[in-house]
């Protein structure tokens, strides 16, 4: 299609929030627009946004008002004109999402994995333990498999996380396996399989966002989408959907191509990890919301009623 781009007085508005890790996502992006529309650098600027997620390090995100902190600001920007596009953590991005923005592309999805920092595998941390985390998720799941174990608030970027394992002030923390590797620091940590540990709705997944009636910006996105990592990251938000989509309830999802399919296995716990149900099911790879929802409602109806309380489909 005939754009305005690349054109060196209007170059392509690209924002993103400024931690390193969106910085690298947002460098991923740049890579794959300039490879799909052989555009010069200099036809991308990357606008960095600051959302109250990044400036309100001490709280736990659900307590605050959950992933609203990671978008308001960016679709705040977008909707105003003041970029063409969001880069974002599709795990950061809540379910229902305004009708003016679109979901225009997401990159080929990285490891989906968490990894363990500071013991070599979760047989090895010592009894008693303190794991940080502000994931209901992980701290839910570590807690099925040691009950031992006991959590800790920790936020902040990576490097943050890192260092309070490094001083001692927890014992223990579990990241996003595409996180770490995006920083370069891919050899950080033991990878646990989601047999182990089922990740969280989306993880290792980039979406980029743009205006819904911006059909220039769209298409010059969808051309960087993956079809694949489109179609299981929508089973998963599907999924998250049917059971009331937020960051407050322990929630682990994970659709993967699978001989034609999509097999997405799904997880949800009790706070303190002593109750948890797990289910997965096939789904149709170019239709699988359906499916995924139906999973859903089977979770809360094995669920006890006290674990279904923790939900709001
Ligand atoms: N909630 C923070 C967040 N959002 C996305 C990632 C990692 C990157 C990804 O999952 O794509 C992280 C950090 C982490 O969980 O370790």
């Amino acid at each position: 299609m005939t754009s305005l781009f690349p054109d060196p007085d209007r170059p392509f508005r690209l924002g993103t929030r400024g931690s390193p890790l969106a910085l690298a996502q947002a460098e991923l992006t740049i890579a794959a627009l300039i490879a799909a529309h052989g555009w010069p650098r200099e036809a991308i600027r990357i606008v960095p946004v600051s959302t109250s997620g990044d400036r309100i390090q001490d709280r736990p995100l659900a307590e605050l008002g959950g992933k609203a902190l990671w978008t308001k600001e960016l679709d705040r920007a977008l909707l105003a004109g003041e970029i063409d596009c969001a880069v974002h953590s599709m795990k950061d991005v809540e379910t229902i999402r305004p009708e003016t923005i679109a979901i225009a592309a997401m990159l080929p999805r990285a490891a989906t994995q968490d990894r363990l920092i500071g013991a070599s595998s979760i047989a090895a941390i010592p009894e008693g333990a303190v794991i940080g985390t502000s994931s209901p998720r992980r701290a839910a799941q570590m807690k099925a498999l040691r009950p031992d174990l006991r959590t800790s608030l920790l936020r902040g970027n990576v490097a943050t996380r890192l260092a309070r394992v490094d001083s001692g002030d927890i014992d223990a923390t579990l990241l996003a396996a595409a996180g770490l590797d995006r920083l370069g620091l891919g050899d950080v940590g033991t990878t646990i399989p989601p047999e182990t540990l089922l990740p969280a709705v989306a993880q290792g997944a980039v979406g980029i966002e743009c205006r819904a009636d911006d059909a220039v910006a769209r298409a010059l996105l969808q051309a960087i989408g993956d079809a694949a990592t489109e179609a299981c990251v929508r089973a998963e938000r599907a999924l998250l959907l049917a059971l009331g989509g937020s960051c407050h309830s322990p929630i682990a999802a994970l659709a993967q191509l699978e001989g034609g399919g999509i097999r997405l296995r799904a997880q949800i716990l009790s706070e303190d990890g002593s109750e948890q149900v797990s289910r997965e099911a096939m789904l149709p790879p170019d239709a699988p919301e359906a499916g995924a929802m139906a999973l859903g409602k089977e979770l809360l109806d094995e669920a006890s009623p006290a674990l279904r309380a923790l939900f709001h489909p």
